[in-house]
């Protein structure tokens, strides 16, 4: 008998539906896994502790891209939020447009970088983030205008150490190029079937199934081998 393995994983496009909506099945799956899991997510930090909260499941949680980690009850932050501040309102200066409609709920509460909606002018955004040595990730979601070297494995290694467990022992499943830096610290990575280039190319397996159909099928796999 083997023990289930703790998980990392990716929020949207992994553990949602086509719509973007929570997969109503991560309920029973996460609540049931024994081992710890971790929600890596490009979204600012109370989406991921919020989710963790109603999941009923310890808050484990990479933010951000991997600009707030929390893990063990301690919380750290990297990566420079007024950089990157200061290169958005050079990018709405030269006329983009952040495309945020309304209140800003993405970037209210994130403290370390801004994300930018996929329709606003790339080509301008990425010349601005390369001005202010800033760098732009586009995660089917958002582009993110972050610092360089912040990344979501960076955070794996640091809840790993203080979870005391070992990186290469984590599962990880994901859609998208900001998932790669998790897919080379994990011991074991997975794409779901909508994952973009990046994220295919970086895992060990890419999947049949999509969104959280492919999740399901690896977490049952897991779960059942198992028992
Ligand atoms: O917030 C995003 O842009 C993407 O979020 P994700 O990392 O959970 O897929
Ligand atoms: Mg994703």
């Amino acid at each position: 008998m083997t023990s289930e393995p703790p998980l990392v994983l990716d929020i949207d496009g992994t553990l949602t539906d086509a719509a973007g909506r929570l997969d109503p099945r991560v309920f029973a799956h996460l609540q049931a896994w024994t081992a710890p899991v971790v929600l890596a997510t490009g979204k600012a930090f109370p989406y991921p502790v919020s989710l963790c909260h109603y999941l009923g499941i310890e808050p484990t949680v990479i933010a951000e891209n991997g600009g707030v980690v929390l893990a063990a009850g301690a919380v750290s932050y990297q990566g420079d939020r007024e950089r990157a501040q200061a290169a958005a309102d050079a990018f709405v200066e030269r006329g983009g447009d952040l495309g945020w409609d309304g209140f800003d709920a993405v970037n209210e509460w994130r403290r370390t970088e801004i994300a930018v909606n996929l329709d606003a002018d790339e080509e301008l955004l990425r010349e601005v983030a390369a001005e202010y040595d800033l760098e732009v990730v586009d995660t089917g979601y958002a582009y993110h205008l972050k610092t360089p070297g912040v990344e979501k494995g960076v955070g794996l290694e640091a809840v790993a150490e203080a979870l005391d467990r070992d990186p290469d022992s984590f599962v990880a499943i994901g859609d998208s190029e900001n998932d790669v830096s998790t897919f080379g610290v994990a011991g074991r990575s997975y794409a779901v079937a909508n994952a973009d280039a990046a994220a295919r190319e970086a895992a060990d397996l890419v999947l049949d199934e999509s969104y959280f159909d492919g999740t399901a099928s690896v977490l049952e796999e897991l779960g059942s081998r198992a028992e």
